[in-house]
C-alpha cells in the first residue's frame, strides 16, 4: 500500500528534481552516457528480479515480463549512446560574423505513465529525458506502482545526482499537481484520451510541450497470399501480450475473403492453447486483467458484441484456475470475434482486453478506407507477400507505427506513437531528442553595428 503524494510531496519532489538538473545538465553528454550505461547494465543483472517485480505489479507473464525489461534497458543504452552526439550547428554569416545553435535541455520533465507496461514505460521516458540533461519526476499509474521505484533505485546506483529521477505515487490529483507545477518544463503522457486531453488542457495553460501517447483500434491486414503461419502468430502477437492490455494492439484483423475460414480455424485453435494461469509460472502465457472493474468491462464489451450479432468462436469468458490460491483472479480465456461488422461497438472502442475482432474484406482499396475509419492512428499491420503492396498499404494507412509481416515488435531504435486521436510526440529512436531538447540560436556579430537611428 503507497502513500499518494499531495501538493507539498510534489512540490519537494520537483525542487530536487531542480537542484540536480543543475548539476546533471552541466555534465558532457560522454559523463551522461557513462551513468545510463551503467544504469542499463544494473538493469540487464537484475532483469530476472525486476521482471518478477512488474508480474506482481502487473499481472502479465514472467515469461513476457522479462520482454518488457529487455526493452527497457535496451532504451536506456540507446540513448547513452546518443548522449555524445547531441550536438548545434555552426552557420557562417557575411563579415565573419556567425552563428550557432546549442541544443539544449528542458530543465524539470514530468512522466505520467498507464498500468500497462509501467518499468517500460518509465524508461522510454526517462532516458531520452535523461540524455538530454533533464531531470524527471514519474508518477506511475496508482495500480501499479512498484516497479518504478526499482528504476529509481537503480538510476541513484548508476550514480545520477540525488532527485534527477523522482518517484511520486498517486492518481488523477496528484498528476494535476505535476502538470500545474510552475517549474515543470514538460510533460510527457502515456494513457487514455481522455485524460491526455486534460494533460493537454493543464499544459497549455502554462505554455508546457506535451508527448502524450494514447489508446488505438489499430487494423492489422491479412491478404491471401500470406504466409499463413506467420499472419497466425502475427495475429496472436497484435491481441494477447499483456492480456490484450495494449495501446497498440492490432484488434480489427482483417482478413481476405479467400482464406478467412483457414485462417479463423488456425486463429481459435492457437488462441484456445494459450495457458493462462498463475503470471509467475514459467510457462504461462496469460495472467490475470489489472483489476475487478476493468475484467467486467472487457466481458461486458464481449456481451455487446453478441447481442450485437458477433460470433464467439472462443473464450471471452471468465477464467477460474484448478490452483485454488487463483480462484478470485480477474482471469479471462482470451476471445475471437468472428461475423463482425464495421459498426459493432467491439469493432468501434478500443476495449484493452484479450479479444480480437475478425473482419473480412475482398478488395485492397475496400480494406484501406475500412481500416482507416477511425479516430485513433497508433499503429497497423499488414500480412502479405507482395512487397509492392506491402509499402503501397502502409503509405496509406493513417496509423503512426505500421509492421510488415509482424506485429508488436518493439526495437527502441526506432520510433513509436500515434496519428489522429492516439497522440503526438514520439518515443525511442532519434527523434525523441528533439521533443526533450530545445533549440538556442547565437548570433555572433564579428563588425560593428550597423544602426537604423
Ligand atoms: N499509446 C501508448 O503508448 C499507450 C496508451 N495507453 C492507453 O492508456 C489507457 C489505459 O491506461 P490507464 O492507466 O487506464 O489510463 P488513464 O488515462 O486513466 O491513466 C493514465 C495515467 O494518468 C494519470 N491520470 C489520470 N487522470 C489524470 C489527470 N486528470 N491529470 C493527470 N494525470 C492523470 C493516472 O493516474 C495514470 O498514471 C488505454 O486507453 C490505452 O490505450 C496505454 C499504454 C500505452
Ligand atoms: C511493447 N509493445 C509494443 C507491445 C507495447 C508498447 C506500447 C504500450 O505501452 O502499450
Amino acid at each position: 500500500t503507497f502513500t499518494c503524494s499531495g501538493e507539498k510531496e510534489v512540490n519537494l519532489a520537483v525542487q530536487d528534481a531542480k537542484a540536480a538538473f543543475k548539476i546533471w545538465s552541466q555534465k558532457s553528454g560522454m559523463e551522461r552516457c557513462r551513468i545510463l550505461l551503467e544504469a542499463a547494465r544494473i538493469i540487464r543483472d537484475r532483469k530476472d528480479e525486476i521482471a518478477t517485480v512488474e508480474t506482481i505489479n502487473n499481472g502479465k507473464s514472467i515469461f513476457e515480463a522479462r520482454w518488457d525489461i529487455d526493452t527497457s534497458w535496451q532504451c536506456l543504452e540507446y540513448y547513452a549512446g546518443l548522449a555524445g552526439s547531441m550536438a548545434g550547428e555552426h552557420i557562417q554569416l557575411s563579415g565573419g560574423s556567425f552563428g550557432y545553435t546549442r541544443r539544449e535541455p528542458l530543465g524539470v520533465c514530468v512522466g505520467i505513465g498507464a498500468w500497462n507496461y509501467p518499468f517500460q514505460i518509465a524508461c522510454w521516458k526517462s532516458a531520452p529525458a535523461l540524455a538530454c540533461g533533464n531531470a524527471m519526476v514519474f508518477k506511475p499509474s496508482p495500480f501499479t506502482p512498484v516497479s518504478t521505484l526499482l528504476l529509481a533505485e537503480v538510476y541513484t546506483e548508476a550514480g545520477v545526482p540525488p532527485g534527477l529521477f523522482n518517484v511520486v505515487q498517486g492518481g488523477a490529483a496528484t498528476g494535476q499537481f505535476l502538470c500545474q507545477h510552475r517549474d515543470v518544463a514538460k510533460v510527457s503522457f502515456t494513457g487514455s484520451v481522455p485524460t491526455g486531453s486534460k494533460i493537454m488542457e493543464m499544459s497549455a495553460k502554462g505554455i508546457k510541450p506535451v508527448t502524450l501517447e494514447l489508446g488505438g483500434k489499430s487494423p492489422l491486414i491479412i491478404f491471401s497470399d500470406c504466409d499463413m503461419k506467420n499472419a497466425v502468430k502475427g495475429a496472436l502477437m497484435a491481441n494477447f501480450l499483456t492480456q490484450g492490455e495494449v495501446c497498440c494492439n492490432g484488434t480489427r484483423v482483417f482478413v481476405q475473403k479467400e482464406i478467412l475460414d483457414q485462417f479463423t480455424e488456425e486463429v481459435v485453435k492457437q488462441t484456445q492453447r494459450i495457458k493462462i494461469g498463475d503470471p509467475l509460472l514459467e510457462d504461462t502465457r496469460m495472467g490475470p486483467l489489472i483489476n475487478r472493474p476493468h475484467l467486467e468491462r472487457v466481458l461486458g464489451f464481449v456481451k455487446v458484441a453478441k447481442e450485437q450479432g458477433a460470433k464467439v468462436l472462443c473464450g471471452g469468458d471468465l477464467y477460474v484456475p484448478e490452483d485454488p490460491k487463483l480462484k478470485d483472479g480477474y482471469y479471462m480465456r482470451p476471445c475471437v470475434l468472428a461475423n463482425c461488422r464495421d459498426d459493432m461497438t467491439c469493432v468501434k472502442e478500443e476495449i484493452f482486453g484479450p479479444v480480437m475482432s475478425i473482419l473480412s474484406f475482398d478488395t485492397e482499396a475496400e480494406v484501406l478506407e475500412r481500416a482507416n475509419d477511425t479516430a485513433f492512428g497508433l499503429a497497423a499491420g499488414v500480412f502479405t507477400r507482395d512487397i509492392q503492396r506491402a509499402h503501397r498499404v502502409v503509405a496509406e494507412l493513417q496509423a503512426g507505427m505500421c509492421f510488415i509481416n509482424n506485429y508488436n515488435v518493439s526495437p527502441v531504435e526506432l520510433p513509436f506513437g500515434g496519428y489522429k486521436k492516439s497522440g503526438f510526440g514520439r518515443e525511442n529512436g532519434r527523434v525523441t531528442i528533439e521533443y526533450y531538447s530545445q533549440l538556442k540560436t547565437v548570433c555572433v556579430e564579428m563588425g560593428d553595428v550597423e544602426s537604423a537611428f
